[in-house]
């Protein structure tokens, strides 16, 4: 199950980001170069997970744009991008996230009151973004039907479960400054 996935993180280079090991990867980055093989193996995965039966698919610039447009283009199903630039557009949310490495503000614009909605995104480690994003979400009166996060690293989607919040992985994964190892694969007994 999604050996594209696993031999791309197993070769994935890592650079330090003060502490912080931080891998280098197609999906979480757009470098060295993001394969459609790679992505429509994820996306498939991701349909397998959540269907089709969702009215928006909302993800968080950068790197949850692939994902999502690859979705969104096996689905049909509209996206929403969260950006961290200000639009001012009416009913704009704006949330603080930090992630492992980075601070800053999200802003969700184009969510509408009541509609289903899947969230993706590329990766989860200290879970500082989704736990920013998803009560919004809701507070904005979307209905989150699922959220699905490619690479988990860390104790992110753990805090999430803390949460209620329930996120399906595709790849569980350690890192260290010697490199990935990968922990757990979606559907795999391990
Ligand atoms: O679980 P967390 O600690 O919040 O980390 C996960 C977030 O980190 C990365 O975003 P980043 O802000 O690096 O933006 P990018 O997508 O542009 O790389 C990634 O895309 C996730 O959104
Ligand atoms: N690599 C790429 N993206 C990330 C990481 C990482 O180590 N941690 C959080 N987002």
């Amino acid at each position: 199950m999604l050996e594209v996935l696993q031999e791309s993180l197993r070769k994935a280079p890592i650079v330090n980001r003060g502490e912080y090991p931080y891998f280098i990867h197609p999906i979480s980055d757009g470098v060295p170069s993001l394969e459609p093989e790679l992505l429509d193996e994820i996306a498939e995965h991701m349909i397998n997970i959540a269907g089709t039966d969702y009215d928006r698919i909302v993800s968080i610039e950068a790197m949850g744009i692939p994902l999502a447009t690859a979705l969104s283009l096996k689905t049909g199903v509209p996206v929403s991008i969260v950006r961290k630039r200000q639009y001012g557009l009416e009913g704009e949310m704006i949330l603080s996230q930090s992630t492992g490495y980075s601070k800053g503000e999200l802003f969700i614009n184009g969510v509408n009151k009541g509609e289903k909605v899947l969230v993706v995104d590329d990766v989860i480690s200290t879970g500082g973004t989704l736990k920013a994003l998803l009560p919004a979400l809701e507070k904005m009166g979307a209905q989150i039907t699922n959220v699905i996060v490619v690479i988990s690293r860390g104790d992110g989607a753990a805090k999430m479960r803390d949460m209620g919040y329930e996120v399906d992985t595709l790849v569980k994964i350690d890192v260290d400054h010697d490199g990935v190892s990968i922990l757990e694969v979606a559907g795999e007994q391990q």
